[in-house]
């Protein structure tokens, strides 16, 4: 069960535990920075001599990045321990929301990494679990709760073994007739579902791909277009002849919803939301539309007219399988709050508005 595994270090890492990730070229022990206090840490590592992995975005800002000898941006970096750097130090390392408040104690020294693959796959974890991808690390064989392999982490998917749960009539305000159907996978435990509108013929349906948004969707943020936007599709999809809302709970472009609120304080401090991400340690877009490809694939829906102004969405459905006969723009007007947000997609991430 070797997504088990992955699914399993998701959980351990969440809950502060320590993990060890075995690659092809050596295995790594490690603990999250997030979430780890003395106590914790000093069972993780009694002699205070873990090191500290980052990203490569989070090192250049650090100025440690004139130290690497590879310029792969995807390689983490390893920080030198030195006896000043607490849990609290280490806490100033790995968060840029935190620069501003607390100016950073170094100089730092970046050591080899001894094992690349098991590293990378640390930040992907990191990722898949909506944590800041920062952590103690050590190569020694003392005892942790969960091993996986870097291997099943790079190949952990969700999609693989999403299957239909359940379905059932939801009369919505956009349509009294939808019908709701819910999808869920052993590996994961973020349920995504689809509403399907209107009365099902042989034309390609309206798809709108809607990825989870907290602030937008409930709360009414007014910091992004997500909201209006949910409810202008569901209208649009009311008034074709049939269609399919995938609520896709990839919240924060798949960073998770603390990270994005995170990129959000990032922003109060003048970054724009690409920067912000980055500057955290993420791709700009950390969402994998194979998951969507598949709902649809397990709806029976092999052709598409798809709502978006993201040509990423439109090039993941086809390379997952899915045809995109016509894309449909969706376009809302700008508020004062969401004015540069609507701008920076336009100009940086080549959305069509
Ligand atoms: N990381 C991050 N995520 C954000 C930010 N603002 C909004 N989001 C997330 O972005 C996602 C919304 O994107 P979508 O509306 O699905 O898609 P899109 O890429 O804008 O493309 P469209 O189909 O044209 O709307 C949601 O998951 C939001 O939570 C931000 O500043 N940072
Ligand atoms: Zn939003």
């Amino acid at each position: 069960m070797r997504a088990r595994d992955a699914a399993r270090a998701i959980d351990a890492l969440r809950r502060g535990w320590a993990i060890r990730i075995v690659g092809l070229d050596g295995a790594i022990r490690l603990m999250a920075i997030e979430g780890a206090d003395a106590v914790t840490l000093a069972a993780f590592d009694p002699q205070a001599r873990a090191d500290i992995l980052i990203s490569a975005a989070r090192a250049e800002t650090l100025k440690l990045a004139n130290q690497l000898a590879a310029a792969d941006p995807d390689l983490p970096v390893l920080v030198e321990r030195a006896p000043w750097i607490d849990a609290d130090v280490a806490t100033a390392i790995s968060d840029p929301v935190l620069d501003l408040a607390s100016p950073l104690k170094g100089p730092f020294r970046a050591r080899p990494l001894a094992a690349p693959q098991a590293a990378k796959a640390a930040l992907r974890l990191a990722r898949l679990a909506g944590i800041l991808p920062a952590y103690f690390l050590t190569e020694g064989d003392e005892a942790v709760d969960v091993t996986v392999q870097a291997d099943d982490i790079d190949a952990y998917d969700d999609a693989i073994h999403l299957a239909i749960a359940t379905r059932a009539r939801l009369p919505v305000s956009a349509s009294e007739t939808a019908e709701i159907i819910a999808f869920r996978s052993p590996d994961e435990p973020r349920e995504h579902v689809a509403l399907v509108v209107g009365k099902r013929d042989s034309s390609p349906p309206v798809v709108r791909l809607h990825s989870e948004c907290l602030t937008g969707d409930v709360l009414g943020s007014l910091k992004c277009d997500c909201g209006p936007q949910l409810h202008q599709a569901l209208h649009q999809i009311a008034d074709a002849p049939w269609g399919v809302l995938l609520y896709l709970r990839q919240e924060g472009r798949g960073i998770g919803l603390v990270n994005k609120l995170r990129a959000y304080a990032m922003q109060d401090q003048g970054f724009d939301t690409v920067d912000a991400n980055v500057r955290l340690g993420f791709a700009i877009d950390a969402r994998d539309f194979s998951v969507a490809a598949r709902m649809l694939d397990l709806l029976g829906m092999t052709q598409v007219r798809l709502l978006t102004n993201n040509p990423n969405k439109v090039a993941g459905l086809e390379a997952a399988g899915i045809g995109v006969i016509e894309r449909l723009p969706i376009i809302l007007p700008p508020n004062p709050h969401n004015e540069r947000y609507l701008a920076t997609k336009r100009d940086r991430t080549g959305h069509q508005l």
